[in-house]
């Protein structure tokens, strides 16, 4: 399996601001450069697969050809016990057409009900793929509960309901870089670079 070489150009594959900030604190000290689809006017694909590994890479598949670069894109969503994993893999289209997070977390509350079950969890599927077609994926975890209203002005969508294990905070009441410490996002790229770049 073909590895990134340390100092490689790559390009994130997202259109989501949230995501975009922490990868860049992330990939900070990796030797890695980076470079946003929206900087290169990319469209956003379709995301027509029931998987968050299928779906990042339709992502990443789409942003390395039309680049000629190396494009590492995320697929993450919400999962809760109580709606049998649901928003999942359709978590940003909750928000409706503006992907309005708000609708979404109020969607959750709503169809959670008096469920006392409030086991969540937060599943980010990375797909690094090359100009020539080859991916590579890994994938990260943050289990938690949910808790309502929802609380912190950090963060990015469903984050200021979600409180992961050993916290008494949400993700919205924590700095980018105590949730990138134990959130499926930061998990997912260790992995990713432990494995698919270089040492
Ligand atoms: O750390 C997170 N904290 C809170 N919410 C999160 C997180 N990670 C994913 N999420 C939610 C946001 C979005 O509703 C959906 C991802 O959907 P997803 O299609 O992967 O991303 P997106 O459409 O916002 O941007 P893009 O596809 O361009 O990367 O899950
Ligand atoms: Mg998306």
């Amino acid at each position: 399996m073909r590895r990134l070489p340390r100092g490689s150009k790559i390009v994130l594959a997202s259109h989501n601001a949230g995501k975009l900030r922490e990868f860049s604190a992330l990939l900070a000290t990796s030797g890695i450069t980076v470079i946003s689809a929206g900087e290169l006017d990319l469209p956003e694909p379709e995301e027509t697969e029931e998987t968050f590994a299928g779906n990042a890479a339709i992502k990443a598949l789409a942003a390395a050809r039309a680049s000629g670069l190396p494009a590492l894109a995320d697929d993450s969503g919400f999962c809760v016990a109580a709606l049998n994993g649901q928003p999942g893999v359709y978590s940003a289209r909750w928000g409706g057409p503006t992907k309005d997070m708000t609708i979404a977390m109020e969607r959750v509350h709503a169809e959670t009900g008096d469920n006392p079950d409030r086991r969540a969890s937060f599943v980010a599927a990375l797909c690094l793929a090359w100009p020539d077609g080859e991916t590579r994926a890994v994938e990260g975890q943050c289990h938690g509960h949910t808790v309502w209203p929802p609380r912190g002005e950090l963060g990015h969508g469903y984050d200021p309901m979600f409180i992961p294990e050993g916290e008494n905070r949400t993700f919205a009441e924590m700095t980018d870089a105590e949730k990138n410490s134990v959130s499926h996002r930061g998990r997912a790229l260790a992995l990713f670079l432990s494995e698919c770049v270089e040492n």
